[in-house]
């Protein structure tokens, strides 16, 4: 596994033309962008988690029949600091550095006194998002990074902070209907509060202020925080037709920890707790009037990183997520365990769970103490408590999925029937893409021996009818030196392999990204 998690990878700025097997459909026309790191050396010094590496972009581009392959590394300001300095001079999420000289840019003020919380790294390594006609990098920071879709070359970096009162953000945006960006981040201890704030950036602008749909930014609305110093930590949200779905999760940020942690020299993963005594709140807010649902809803402590999807059905809100039972996943990708006895220090204590809830909205509130007010056909319950709260538990879908996706386009917020993921067996790295029929749980998969493929993505065909008349696009790494790396495109209704495009470099693992059709590129010469 070393040749995966521990080695630096060389970037290709340069197109490489993959070499095509099988029958690529001619309409995929466009650019697969991907995101996640490459590098986690830097002179004598080394991260020490996954998540630490710097941010490597890459993407297939399918032009009449054939595959182009580049990669680069994003030009942020932590990876310009650290290459200078020949060592890590960035903190991240799990290695704590410290600034010398890059001081201008990375040691503001950190007492938590004056104003609380440092400045965060601009290493965007989890996913692509789109505004309009612009592409960026994104991580969890205030930070994202503006790149160009064809060339990978890095932009702007735009502090989310300048628009709004966030220090975090989510790198799972959404988008609606109307191309709308809608995203979540959490403003800690600000005037006094800290919540989480729902935001909105408009896909495009008048000709005039081109410059950046950031500046456009509009809150939607905000959430308190249960807890001024530990709110959430959450890594994706949903939405529905007419609600937004937030999760605050016994998974917490501690904002004491985190704000003393250059004084202590601890990273900022160790500023995360799980509070397993807690409970889990679920908040919904209707997206017209921007009011919270009054009535109280929570399950069991649980920890969940991605949303599949939700929708409205009679009255109640369904949503899918992945949870585990506890707060292990992120320490399984520590350097350490992921290298040397990766067999024995790797292993999933908790094993990702598709959950479903269904939250009655519109219940008989006459209803008696200790009834289950779910009128739909499911396992899932909400109980009616003595103090007018819901406990709500689970149907549970399926186990051992990872890096969900969907039909986004046409079935984000609405009733669906497919999740394409990733299925982890004893480790958190996948070995396997499948296809799972939430309706007839019957799971559809591809492997293949010494192979390790990436988050799948499903791309619609141009007179698609059907939720799942399309591809499934998804990167695969290999731990079999003699065997390349390749892009893969399975039929999403067969799951049977259409074609691969292989590319004879070494490839890294990745996390997140998206499809950009043709028709979504400005050309070159614009
Ligand atoms: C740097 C930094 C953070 C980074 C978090 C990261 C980088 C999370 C990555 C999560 C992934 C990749 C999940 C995949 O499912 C925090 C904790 C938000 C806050 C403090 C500063
Ligand atoms: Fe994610």
């Amino acid at each position: 596994m070393d040749t995966i998690f521990g080695r630096n990878k060389e970037e290709h700025p340069e197109p490489i033309k993959a070499e095509v097997q099988g029958q690529l459909p001619p309409w995929l026309q466009g650019i697969l962008l991907r995101n996640g790191p490459g590098m986690h050396t830097i002179g004598d010094t080394k991260y020490n988690h996954w998540f630490d590496g710097l941010a490597l972009l890459h993407s297939f581009t399918f032009k009449n029949g054939e595959v182009y392959y580049r990669s680069k590394y994003l030009r942020s300001d932590a990876y310009n600091c650290n290459i200078e300095a020949n060592r890590i001079v960035v903190s991240e999420f799990g290695t704590m550095a410290y600034p010398d000289p890059c001081k201008n840019i990375f040691a503001k003020a950190f007492s938590y006194l004056s104003h609380t919380i440092p400045e965060f790294t601009d290493n965007c390594l989890i996913n692509i998002m789109k505004t309009g006609d612009d592409f960026y990098a994104t991580s969890e920071t205030n930070f994202i990074r503006k790149i160009n879709p064809q060339t990978l070359e890095t932009l702007e970096k735009v502090d989310y902070s300048k628009y709004v009162a966030v220090n975090v953000a989510t790198s799972h945006p959404h988008y609606d209907s109307a191309g709308n960006i809608l995203n979540m981040g959490t403003s800690i201890v600000d005037k006094g509060k800290t919540k989480y704030i729902l935001f909105k950036i408009p896909p495009s602008v008048a000709e005039k202020e081109k410059k950046s749909c950031l500046k456009h930014l509009e809150v939607v609305c905000s959430i308190p925080s249960r807890s001024l110093l530990h709110p959430s930590y959450y890594h994706s949200f949903g939405i529905t037709e007419n609600y937004i779905v937030f999760v605050e999760q016994p998974f917490k940020l501690d904002i004491v920890k985190m704000a003393t942690a250059y004084i202590r020299g601890v990273n900022w993963a160790s500023c995360l707790a799980y509070h397993k005594e807690d409970k889990t709140w679920f908040h919904f807010v209707d997206k017209k009037t921007k009011k919270e649902v009054s009535t109280k809803f929570y399950t069991d402590a649980m920890v969940f990183f991605h949303h599949v999807n939700a929708y409205e059905e009679d009255g109640h809100i369904i949503f899918d997520i992945i949870a585990y039972t506890d707060n292990s996943l992120y320490d399984l990708f520590y350097l350490k365990n992921l290298s040397k006895n990766f067999e024995e220090k790797s292993k999933l204590t908790s094993i990702p769970a598709c959950k479903r809830f269904v939250v009655p909205l519109q219940y008989d509130k006459e209803a008696e103490v200790g009834s289950n007010l779910v009128t739909l056909p499911s396992t899932a319950t909400a109980v009616k408590e003595k103090d007018g709260s819901i406990y709500c538990q689970p149907e549970i879908l399926c186990e051992g999925i990872e890096l969900p996706r969907i039909n986004y386009d046409d079935y984000n917020g609405k009733k669906y029937k497919y999740i394409f993921a990733t299925q982890v067996q004893w480790s958190p790295v996948p070995v396997k893409v499948v296809k799972f029929n939430i309706q007839t749980k019957e799971m559809l998969h591809w492997e293949e021996d010494h192979s390790w493929p990436s988050e799948p993505i499903f791309v619609p065909s141009p007179d698609a009818r059907e939720e799942d008349d399309g591809v499934v696009l998804t990167c695969v790494v290999t731990s079999d030196p003699k065997k390349a790396p390749f892009l893969l495109v399975l039929d999403a209704k067969t799951f049977k392999e259409l074609g691969r495009a292989t590319v004879d470099v070494e490839m890294h693992l990745d996390l997140h990204g998206m499809f950009v059709p043709e028709k979504d590129l400005k050309t070159e010469t614009e």
